[in-house]
């Protein structure tokens, strides 16, 4: 414990020669040896939780606000410090003997995108013979194979996950790691203390406005990132992206649909997969980010035709003329971006399926609905991760923004697996579909409690349904 605290300012009550053999911040995580991070967030408080740690064997803990708790004993060293976030950031990082600090990290934000973007790179990395793990919303991946490893599913990992991560990367060989840098990630210091060599803004709209208090937040959330990089890449046609990185002392680089890392390129050839404006922005992002590193256009560019998306990200599958397509747009640049791809590919019926998290910004309903409806022959309203909320308050929401004028169908259908049906059922040879927001998820999160959930099986089964065609056992 005199280890992790010695460069750190904080006040000692015990003896802190006692050793330490994991850090954490929940008190269900501790086991005997812990040190135990006890902080304030929104909804609970480490403090009210000290009691539980110790009994499930804490060696130490730490605070940023006094404590006293029944149960303290002397052996058990309690130590105040100024900031418990920052605090488990800096211990997580010493404690896994600063991986990040020997790695190449590329960290990539934005609104839409990130995802795609660390998959493009890692493939492209993977391609050229390095040895890369990509961690993000949809898993950990470890030179292209998924890991299964017990860390929670988020989109940036807590300290206590992402350090020991990286340093059973490193002992696996792993040189670079490409992780996604999500604004609450950003803003709980959860990457303070992680070295990151390049940072990468892709974009910024309407996401998360009420968690983090608003758009000046979400945004200063982001930007938070232009310290943190030694190098930038940005999306030169984004001007909240150029507005984040306007005093950063890192070195710059611009992409956009023609320019990777500032060098004209005008005509790369890709795979069919990078369908839509959207999905070649993000392959110039990572193309540049590759570049940074030192590889040629020419090695890389025959790689630019083997990119595939991440799963769930314009999944495809097509029976009987009828094409479907699943993806994780859930906000309103997203829809739009994958609206006009598929209208600019489909000229038949294009059916829109979708619906807005629960719990999540309520600005951005309406503004989904007047999008679907700006692009759809019919939109069909559904749930997407209710959460607390009841779905039709927020199917209302949805609905509200849609422009009935245009001659849209709208229909409202709270059951997504009925909406999904149904949509395909409705479709005639030529259309297509479009089931918006859940992507990859395997879940339904209402109040009632999570069950499992996968737009792509519905889907599959419906069209299998529709042509009449047992599926094989
Ligand atoms: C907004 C956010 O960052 N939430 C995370 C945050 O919650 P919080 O700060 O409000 O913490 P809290 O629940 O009030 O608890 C306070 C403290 O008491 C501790 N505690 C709590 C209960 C207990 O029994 N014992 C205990 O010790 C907690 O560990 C915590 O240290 O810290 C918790 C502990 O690490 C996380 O579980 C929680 O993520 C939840 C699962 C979540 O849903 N996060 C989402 C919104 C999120 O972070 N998403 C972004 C992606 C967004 C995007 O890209 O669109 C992500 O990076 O994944
Ligand atoms: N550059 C882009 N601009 C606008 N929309 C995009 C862009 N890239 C992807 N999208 C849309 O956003 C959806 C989610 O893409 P992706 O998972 O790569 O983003 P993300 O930022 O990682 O999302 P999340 O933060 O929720 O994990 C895609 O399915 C697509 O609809
Ligand atoms: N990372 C995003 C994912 C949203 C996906 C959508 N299906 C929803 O549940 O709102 C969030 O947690 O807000």
């Amino acid at each position: 414990m005199a280890e992790i605290v010695k460069d750190w300012p904080c006040t000692v009550n015990g003896n802190i020669g006692v050793s330490i053999k994991g850090i954490t911040e929940h008190s269900s995580n501790v086991k005997e040896g812990y040190l135990f991070v006890a902080r304030k967030g929104k909804k609970d408080d480490g403090l009210l939780h000290i009691q539980e740690a110790l009994e499930r064997g804490a060696a130490a803990i730490v605070t940023d606000r006094y404590a006293y708790c029944a149960g303290q004993r002397e052996e058990v060293p309690f130590v105040l410090v100024p900031d418990s976030r920052r605090f488990l950031s800096y211990a997580c990082a010493k404690m896994a003997g600063n991986p990040s600090k020997r790695l190449t990290v590329i960290a990539v934000t934005g609104t839409n995108g990130k995802t795609t973007v660390t998959h493009f790179i890692g493939q492209l990395l993977l391609a050229l013979g390095v040895r890369v793990a990509v961690l993000g919303t949809t898993g950990i991946f470890v030179n292209g194979v998924k890991w299964k490893i017990d860390v929670p599913e988020m989109t940036t990992l807590p300290p206590e996950y992402l350090h020991p991560l990286l340093k059973r990367c490193e002992d696996e060989g792993i040189t670079h790691i490409v992780m996604e840098a999500s604004s609450l990630g950003l803003s709980t210091l959860r990457l303070e203390h992680c070295d990151i060599d390049i940072g990468v803004f892709l974009n910024l709209g309407i996401d998360h406005y009420e968690e983090h208090g608003g758009k000046l937040a979400y945004f200063m959330a982001k930007k938070k990132l232009s310290t943190m990089a030694d190098q930038l890449v940005v999306n030169m046609d984004d001007s909240n992206c150029i507005a984040m990185v306007n005093d950063a002392t890192a070195e710059i680089y611009y992409f956009n649909e023609f320019m990777v890392a500032n060098e004209w390129v005008p005509d790369i050839q890709f795979s069919g997969a990078v369908l839509g404006r959207h999905n070649k922005m993000n392959a110039m992002a990572a193309i540049s980010v590759v570049r940074l590193m030192g590889y040629s256009l020419s090695e890389l560019l025959p790689f630019c035709q083997t990119l595939v998306l991440p799963a769930g990200r314009l999944q495809r599958m097509e029976i009987g003329g009828i094409a479907v397509y699943i993806d994780y747009a859930h906000t309103p640049d997203a829809l739009e971006a994958v609206l006009e791809a598929l209208r600019t590919e489909w000229k038949g019926g294009l059916i829109t399926v979708f619906g807005c998290g629960g719990d999540r910004d309520r600005g951005k309903r309406p503004k989904m609905g007047q999008i679907a409806g700006k692009y759809s022959s019919s939109v069909i309203i559904t749930s997407d991760n209710p959460r607390s909320e009841d779905p039709l308050d927020i199917m209302d929401e949805i609905q509200l923004g849609i422009d009935s004028a245009r001659g849209v169908q709208i229909e409202m259908e709270p059951d997504r697996k009925e909406a999904i049906r149904k949509a395909i059922f409705q479709a005639r040879e030529g259309d297509v579909i479009l089931i918006a927001g859940k992507g990859h998820e395997e879940t339904q999160q209402t109040a009632f409690g999570i069950t499992s959930f996968s737009d792509y099986r519905v889907a599959m089964d419906a069209l299998l349904d529709k042509n009449k065609i047992q599926p094989i056992e």
